[in-house]
């Protein structure tokens, strides 16, 4: 029977409780080429995961634990700017508990009832990994988190008066869900997380080993000043220090000796348009109008983004993270202003009193 406020699943009238089509929702996380090179550096166990010590040390602790009780792990929320290692991390931790993956991703579920089909397919002790799990729809979302506590899910057969609930007890998995706005989640979906991690931005000297590291797969000779050169050049990010790393060797083999030479990194980094901040273009672009345009701001997130011609959420989670650690861009409660070092960043003059609208 299903309980009162138990979420429903109407997945149409007949016997077909498992939509066509919902399989080819969970798909594999490599499936283009730059997330194929991103592939092959990922690192496999948590022994090699670079960084992050705090969450490391905590999700080792939940997963030896849970492989010595021999029972599947509470659900993992990560949390963080992308690139700094979310999916890497789910597919650690399905690894280390030797399951299998399963991945899938909020805007993947357009309906309760793709998730109702991923959920009943999935088998003991396997890890669901949901990307953008802050997209997912409010439907989708309550018959979640009642498959987290309960392992269960209504199935709802039928229309009006002669529907009726089939529950389907599901075997224990566990969810990893990513978010790059963990404040989007519902208070009822991250209650039901036995275990946050937030990713930070890593330090400079976390990228380079990250880089030597993936220097050494790939198999080409990295100087110690062109890591350091790279790593102050990635935004603390990850995927974007590898991304160069790939860029450098590029340029190493078409206008140098092949080496990854201070020199090498140098001058890739200026062809690509990587400033010696790291700051890529969106950032820059983001400067730009915030001091040329809105003269300092304060100016709201949709009216920055139309100036740059972006969505808000890719202002918001892609290029203001790292602009705020960096001290360039305030957020205040009128709208986000440019602080002195933007203004000197961009080669302009800093404007009386642009230090005070902070706050
Ligand atoms: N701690 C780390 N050590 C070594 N390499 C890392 C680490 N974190 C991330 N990487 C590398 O950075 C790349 C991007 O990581 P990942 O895809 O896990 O980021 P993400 O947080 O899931 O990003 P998004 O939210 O955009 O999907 C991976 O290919 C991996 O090689």
């Amino acid at each position: 029977m299903r309980e009162p406020g138990a979420p429903r699943v109407e997945v149409g009238d007949g016997e077909d409780l498992v939509p066509d089509g919902a399989e080819s929702l969970v798909r594999a996380a490599a499936d283009e080429p730059e997330r194929a090179a991103e592939a092959a550096l990922r690192p496999r166990r948590l022994e090699e995961f670079v960084g992050q010590r705090v969450v490391r040390d905590q999700l080792s602790l939940v997963l030896q634990a849970a492989l010595g009780r021999g029972r599947a792990p509470d659900h993992v929320l990560l949390s963080g700017p992308p690139g700094l290692g979310k999916t890497t991390l789910a597919m650690i931790i399905a690894a280390e508990l030797g399951a299998s993956l399963r991945v899938t991703s909020g805007p993947a579920i357009q309906h309760a009832g793709d998730l109702a089909a991923v959920l009943s397919s999935l088998e003991e002790g396997e890890v669901l990994f949901i990307d953008e799990i802050h997209r997912l729809a409010r439907p989708a979302e309550e018959l979640l988190y009642v498959a987290m506590e309960d392992f269960r899910v209504d199935v709802v057969v039928g229309k009006g008066a002669g529907a009726s609930a089939i529950p389907l007890s599901l075997p224990p998995f566990t969810v990893v869900g990513a978010t790059t706005r963990a404040g989007l989640l519902p208070a009822p979906l991250r209650d039901r997380f036995g275990f946050t991690g937030h990713l930070d931005f890593y330090a400079d000297d976390e990228l380079e080993r990250v880089l030597v590291r993936s220097a050494g797969l790939l198999d080409v000779p990295l100087e110690a000043a062109a890591a350091a050169e790279i790593a102050s050049r990635s935004r603390g990010t990850p995927r974007i220090a590898n991304r160069l790393l790939r860029r450098v060797r590029d340029w190493a083999q078409v206008r140098g000796d092949g080496t990854l030479s201070l020199a090498a990194a140098r001058s890739a980094l200026d062809v690509y348009e990587v400033d010696v901040r790291g700051l890529d273009r969106l950032d820059r672009a983001v400067l730009d109008a915030l001091c040329r345009r809105f003269g300092g701001g304060p100016v709201g997130l949709t009216t920055l983004a139309v100036a740059v011609g972006e969505e808000p959420e890719t202002v918001e989670t892609v290029a203001e993270p790292f602009l705020v650690r960096e001290g360039l861009v305030g957020r205040t409660a009128r709208g986000r202003v440019a602080l002195p070092p933007a203004w000197e960043h961009l080669g302009l003059p800093v404007p009386a009193g642009s230090d005070t609208l902070f706050g």
